[in-house]
């Protein structure tokens, strides 16, 4: 027992040193995130990483609108698929369409990512979709337990080994498809992918295998890092964003009522595709968008490393010190007027009541390290809710939900929603 306490007393102090000395010279790395993510993503909010820099550059064009208009294919084939399944909670009163959210997102990020289906004989299977979930899970219990965040005493845990099981599992996706598409490259098929519905688009992968064998941009691991990133950064964002923007929706029958007529005058009685053309016009659905992630927003805490002195009205923050963010907080703040804690689609309508401040909406985050993947997300979201709307008329109650903060936002229950056909 003494061994014990001695030996946590001498980590505590080695730790407590080794924060002091290297503090004030680079940023804090965060326990967990290097083999999730790797290590061009590793550093939250470190703009100056000269690494990050770079990538982000380089990758900047192929999160491009034009990039995300040629996905609309799949937006739409993914969003039948949604309807499709959803089909078995017809009448049966309220159900965690959570399950079905996550599950149609993780498909078509690893579509448009990898190129790759979910089927039977293919590595992205059930078993990928349980490991992408434990990871996420395994990173909030590292962090809760503050003893794990030593690496030392962390390579001895349980955890540490459901980790590597877990590991395995992802990388060994992300490397079959890798060589498969790169010897598929090298043998000039360079037209993209076809889906099963026979759509021809051209995965972030095929872009990133471009970028480097053209270029020489990225090694193999930096694009198996870049991939996983998006994987992981794409589908639990867009999933809970739909899973809450579904429940407002049931929540809110006048809302539900207007995004209806909205989606009448575009497309009639037709249940044809949404093109991108439509999306354009789907300006009340947006409005509905934002003001769910503004309510809630998916990524309520972030945190920044300050290289320098920030100095506020009263305060002055340090430079070297770690300062977290409360999204939250400023999604609710006075300047969005004495209605802020109310759901009010319609204030997007008119810029003239929003605030002034373009930072007061950071669902997305704000500055450099703004999310990459922001077109992608909204061009899925509104094909997504253009086709369940259509088809379906939802029910909820966003009064009885709990909210529990993991990596993101999340209800710890009550995010049940009853559908009913149209
Ligand atoms: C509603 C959906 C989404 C929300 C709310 C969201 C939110 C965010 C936020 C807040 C960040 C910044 C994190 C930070 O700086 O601490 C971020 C970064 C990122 N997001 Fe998203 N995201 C969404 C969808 C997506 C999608 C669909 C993709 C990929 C297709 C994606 C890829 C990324 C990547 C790669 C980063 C890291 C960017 C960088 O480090 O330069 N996100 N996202």
């Amino acid at each position: 027992m003494l061994v014990l306490v001695l030996s946590v007393i001498a980590f505590a102090l080695y730790w407590t040193w080794r924060w002091r000395v290297t503090s004030r010279l680079e940023p804090p790395a965060y326990p967990g995130w290097v083999p999730l993510i790797g290590h061009v993503h590793l550093i939250i909010g470190d703009s100056f990483s000269s690494k990050w820099k770079h990538h982000r550059k380089l990758l900047n064009p192929a999160f491009s609108q034009l990039v995300v208009d040629g996905f609309q294919g799949v937006f739409n084939s993914q969003a039948r698929r949604l309807v499709k399944v959803m089909e078995t909670e017809v009448g049966k009163g309220p159900f965690d369409h959570w399950t079905y959210t996550r599950r149609n997102a993780l498909e078509t990020i690893c579509l448009t990512a990898l190129g790759v289906e979910f089927c039977e004989n293919s590595v992205l299977n059930s078993q990928y979709e349980h490991a992408v979930e434990q990871m996420l899970n395994m990173l909030v219990e590292r962090f809760q337990k503050f003893w794990l965040h030593s690496d030392f005493i962390y390579n001895w845990s349980n955890l540490k080994k459901k980790q590597e099981r877990c590991l395995k599992i992802l990388h060994n996706m992300s490397n079959t498809v890798l060589k498969t598409r790169k010897a598929a490259y090298l043998n000039n098929d360079k037209n993209g992918k076809e889906a099963s519905t026979g759509i021809k688009f051209k995965p972030f992968l095929d872009l990133l295998l471009e970028l480097s064998i053209e270029k020489g941009a990225f090694n193999d691991l930096e694009i198996r890092e870049h991939v996983d990133t998006m994987i992981v950064a794409g589908h639990e964002t867009s999933a809970n964003a739909l899973m809450f923007t579904l429940v407002m929706i049931g929540s809110y029958p006048e809302v539900q009522k207007r995004i209806f007529e909205e989606l009448h005058d575009i497309f009639g009685n037709d249940d044809r595709d949404v093109t991108k053309q439509d999306l354009s016009q789907l300006v009340y659905l947006e409005a509905v968008l934002k003001e769910t992630l503004r309510v809630y927003p998916i990524v309520p805490v972030t945190m920044r490393w300050l290289d320098r002195n920030v100095k506020l009205k009263n305060y002055t923050l340090t430079a070297g010190r770690t300062c977290v963010m409360l999204v939250y907080g400023v999604h609710r703040h006075a300047m969005w007027g004495p209605d802020a804690e109310e759901f009010k689609p319609e204030r997007w309508l008119d810029p003239a009541t929003l605030p002034h401040s373009p930072n007061a909406f950071a669902a997305f985050n704000i500055g450099r390290r703004i999310c990459i993947g922001k077109s992608y997300a909204y061009s899925s979201m509104k094909t997504t809710l253009a086709h369940l709307l259509r088809h379906y008329r939802v029910q909820a109650d966003h009064k009885k939900m709990i909210l529990k903060l993991e990596v993101v936002l999340k209800p710890e229950c009550g995010h049940f929603i009853s559908i009913e056909k149209r």
